[in-house]
């Protein structure tokens, strides 16, 4: 099994608060990870520093063979472009059409005319199951239609590893379903790294095909969505539960 993001007793505080106390993962080339945990355990400060965003106060982090600790700004961006990114709201920029949405990322890193850009745009909202919305402003779409646009856009440069923060967070459940799916075909045709943050512990078990559960600073369980089902750690067992009684402390 070929890993592609290694993260090696990362430790993060801010001020006095410490939210990561010696994290360990590995996350699986070409397979779907989600990561949960409750509120405020760290995800996305996670995320940001796999992104190389943040810094990590100690440990390190090495993405596709490189620790992102030994390179300098150019090939941390160089790095960075092999991320997609799927923010929970799509984050789309209302005054362009979605076909200026998908080839904002084109435009901005690489040289590509126009042709080209116009190809490769269609070919992405294809991808996505869109056709013939290119002239639409995103106003005009629904908001599974705009998620799919987001989709579209992050992987316009092709890249080797997609993050989707809280990608359901909101929905209602069919579209949720509507997304776990887009998450799960995506993965499938691209067959590309993705890594999912995520509340929602239905898509978590129909998704996923390895779950990382993070609290109090560390991985307390990494496994597979079977082995999450069957496990008697109690941590895992109070978060799956939804349960305020356990080991973790609420607030
Ligand atoms: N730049 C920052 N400066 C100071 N504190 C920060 C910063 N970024 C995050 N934090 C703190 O770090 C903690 C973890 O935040 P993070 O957003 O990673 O949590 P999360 O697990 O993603 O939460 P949620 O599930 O609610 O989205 C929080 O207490 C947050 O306030």
């Amino acid at each position: 099994m070929e890993i592609a993001i290694e993260v090696i007793d990362l430790h993060k505080s801010f001020g006095e608060y410490k939210v990561h106390k010696g994290i360990n993962l590995k996350i699986v080339k070409n397979a779907i990870t989600y990561i949960i945990g409750p509120s405020g355990t760290g995800k996305s400060v996670l995320l940001k520093q796999i992104m190389g965003l943040l810094k990590p106060d100690k440990g390190k982090v090495i993405v596709l063979g490189e620790d992102l600790s030994t390179l300098n700004k150019k090939e941390l961006l160089n790095i960075r472009k092999k991320f997609g990114m799927l923010f929970q709201n799509a984050a789309l920029f209302d005054s362009m059409n979605v076909y200026e949405n998908v080839a904002f990322p084109l435009r901005e890193h690489t040289k590509l005319r126009e042709k080209e850009i116009r190809k490769i745009v269609l070919e992405k909202l294809r991808l996505v199951g869109l056709t013939n919305v290119e002239y639409k402003m995103p106003s005009e779409l629904s908001g599974g239609m705009r998620k799919r646009v987001g989709l579209a856009r992050a992987i316009a440069l092709e890249p080797e590893i997609i993050l989707y923060d809280e990608p359901t967070t909101g929905l209602d459940p069919i579209m949720t379903d509507v997304v776990d799916n887009l998450i799960y075909e995506t993965q499938k045709k691209l067959n590309i790294t993705s890594i999912v943050i995520s509340h929602d512990i239905e898509s978590t078990f129909k998704i996923a095909d390895y779950i990382a559960m993070i609290y109090d600073g560390k991985i307390v369980m990494y496994g597979t969505p079977e082995e999450f089902k069957k496990t008697d750690n109690p941590y895992v067992r109070q978060f799956l539960s939804g349960s305020k009684d356990g080991p973790i402390k609420i607030g």
